[in-house]
């Protein structure tokens, strides 16, 4: 919490004009029932119509006061809440882009989204009431009951039967509710996953002809979310008609005993109706209060969901080491891994190097562990086992920017912006000229795009798969950097594109390191050196020829896709 706390520190100037507000306004609500009193009591008594117009003009002072107080309240109460759900919406961002996988499984990618949407929303919403309620409700009830016991000392006791009631009655709801604040927001979590792993698998769910299926899953969900709902708004508002119910028992009550009172000459009637209204102002200061003691809860779950995405540890650090030498290389020495929370190890005994100007290339069968090599280099994930050193230095010394600004990586999955064709090659190189860019398209054989502010759809969902494919290879290519990775991102492209495609990048990358990853012969039969990697273990290494004598794995991958006199080419 104390992360959410440090951010609500700019907001404290603002804070102190609403406490100031706050206390013009009680000050105001505090004086308007003794003025009653006084026209009552002093100006029908002795029927002084000019003491009663002075008493209403001073009355239509306060309320006045007391209204553009109220106004400001609100105004710098939302101005609050709202400015701090929008930092803190910045800083829950700016950590999860530093996240690395193993963040990103611990807290899923569909909770994420409710804890910088929903969650956030939550502490907004809660926050812009408590603003308004917490100091107020207080300052307005113990000044009530000063007031009250003072000029009704007799029918104090009304007020002290009506507060317990109201206790009682408040505790019990929240103490219900309580449990189901946090539930909400986990069957919020629940939805959100449903609701996207539907959305992104509606081909596949349309060609199985599973609808009804997938519709009484998310029909499940939204059930459990509608009946928890249900249950704690009921008791939410049985407390409204049920807390007016007590108010007019109390009022009922005052005047009953308060009659008795007044013929006994203990009070005066103007004192009674005072006396009511403090009296209405102290059960309703407590049902403020009792209203933010039931919602509390729900903002303190939202709060705790925000805080432990702001103190989550990071996996991945930042190095010191803020510069490379020229033509590095890039060596992975021992290097093992598992996957958090997998007592399988995904890689074992990996021993290569990248050198400049040198191609090499990863083959092996799907799930070998070749992306999860990949991933190891630009420190998505970290060595478990080893380690990685560019010109002998460990990767994990340096800084995150000086190593990924060193490599172009290209995951298997194209992944393009909403924005436009050149937005996204701008991803690649910020400063990239339009020029700079049609060459990088030109390159990559992206002949579909005739104009580079073509619109790109989210995801790039106007773009074909092997569209897509072909704009992230120009994307990676439109900088220059001493390691391009390719991580399978070939496998769309027809034979004759590939070959073009890999010639214009030998020449942009000459003196750079290159590893493709492929499943494809044709991919990477020309590398300098082959890598064959068998359930996490490299089982050979080599150049194409060298593999096709002596290595089974790799001779069957390159038989079961080539003709034979292609293998020996
Ligand atoms: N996030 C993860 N958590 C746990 N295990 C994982 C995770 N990602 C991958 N794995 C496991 O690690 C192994 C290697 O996966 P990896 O994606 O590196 O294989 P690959 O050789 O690139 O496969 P493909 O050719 O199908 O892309 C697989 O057995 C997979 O089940």
């Amino acid at each position: 919490m104390k992360s959410l706390l440090k951010i609500f520190k700019s907001k404290i100037p603002q804070l102190i004009i609403i406490f100031l507000l706050l206390i013009v306004q009680a000050y105001c609500d505090l004086a308007l029932p003794s003025y009653t009193a006084n026209i009552v009591d002093i100006g029908i008594q002795n029927a002084d119509i000019n003491y009663i117009m002075d008493m209403g003009f001073l009355m239509i002072i306060m309320v006045s006061v007391s209204v553009f107080a109220t106004i400001g309240i609100s105004y710098f109460s939302s101005r609050v809440s709202s400015g701090y759900a929008k930092d803190l919406r910045k800083v829950v961002y700016t950590k999860v882009l530093r996240f690395s996988n193993h963040e990103l499984n611990q807290i899923s990618r569909s909770s994420l989204i409710t804890r910088s949407t929903n969650d956030i929303n939550q502490v907004q919403n809660v926050l812009g009431l408590m603003l308004m309620v917490l100091f107020f409700a207080p300052i307005l009830g113990i000044g009530s009951i000063i007031k009250a016991f003072e000029i009704g000392g007799n029918l104090s006791w009304i007020i002290l039967v009506t507060f317990l009631v109201v206790l009682i009655l408040l505790l019990i709801i929240t103490i219900d509710v309580l449990p189901y604040f946090k539930l909400t927001q986990e069957i919020i979590d629940k939805m959100n996953k449903t609701a996207r792993e539907i959305l992104i698998g509606i081909p596949v769910i349309k060609a199985f002809v599973r609808q009804d299926y997938e519709q009484k899953k998310f029909g499940k969900v939204n059930k459990d979310f509608l009946d928890i709902n249900l249950y704690v708004f009921s008791r939410i508002f049985i407390m409204i008609p049920t807390m007016t119910l007590f108010l007019n028992l109390m009022i009922v009550m005052i005047l009953y005993f308060g009659a008795y009172d007044a013929i006994a000459g203990n009070i005066l009637t103007g004192d009674i109706i005072a006396f009511i209204q403090y009296s209405t102002q102290i059960v309703f200061s407590f049902i403020l209060l009792g209203g933010i003691m039931i919602i509390l809860p729900r903002f303190l779950v939202s709060a705790r969901r925000v805080a432990e995405v702001l103190n989550m540890e990071l996996s991945i650090t930042d190095g010191e080491i803020t510069s490379v030498d020229n033509n590095p290389t890039i060596e992975f020495k021992n290097v093992g891994y598992s996957y958090p929370g997998s007592e399988k190890e995904t890689l074992k005994d990996i021993n290569f190097k990248l050198m400049p100007g040198k191609t090499t290339a990863i083959i092996g069968g799907t799930g070998s562990g070749k992306s999860t090599i990949l991933n190891l280099i630009p420190r998505l994930q970290d060595v478990t086992e080893g380690e990685i050193l560019i010109n002998d230095v460990n990767i994990k010394n340096l800084n995150l920017k000086t190593l990924r600004d060193r490599i172009s990586f290209t995951p298997q999955k194209a992944i393009l912006f909403q924005g436009t064709v050149k937005s996204n090659m701008q991803t690649g190189k910020s400063d990239a000229t339009d020029e700079e860019i049609r060459n990088a398209l030109n390159m990559a054989q992206v002949d579909f795009v005739d104009d580079i502010e073509e619109e790109v759809s989210q995801g790039g969902s106007n773009f074909s798969g092997g569209q897509k494919q072909r704009l992230s290879i120009a994307r990676a290519i439109i900088g220059r950097h001493d390691f391009y990775l390719f991580d399978d991102c070939f496998s769309a492209l027809d034979m004759n594109t590939e070959a073009i495609v890999k010639n214009n990048l030998d020449k942009i990358a000459k003196d750079s390191s290159i590893l493709f990853v492929s499943q494809r012969i044709s991919t990477i039969k020309d590398a300098d050196e082959i890598i064959v990697l068998d359930n996490g273990r490299i089982i050979d290494k080599g150049t194409h020829d060298d593999l096709i004598d002596r290595c089974d794995v790799y001779s069957e991958i390159a038989l079961s896709q080539m003709e034979g006199s292609l293998c020996h080419q």
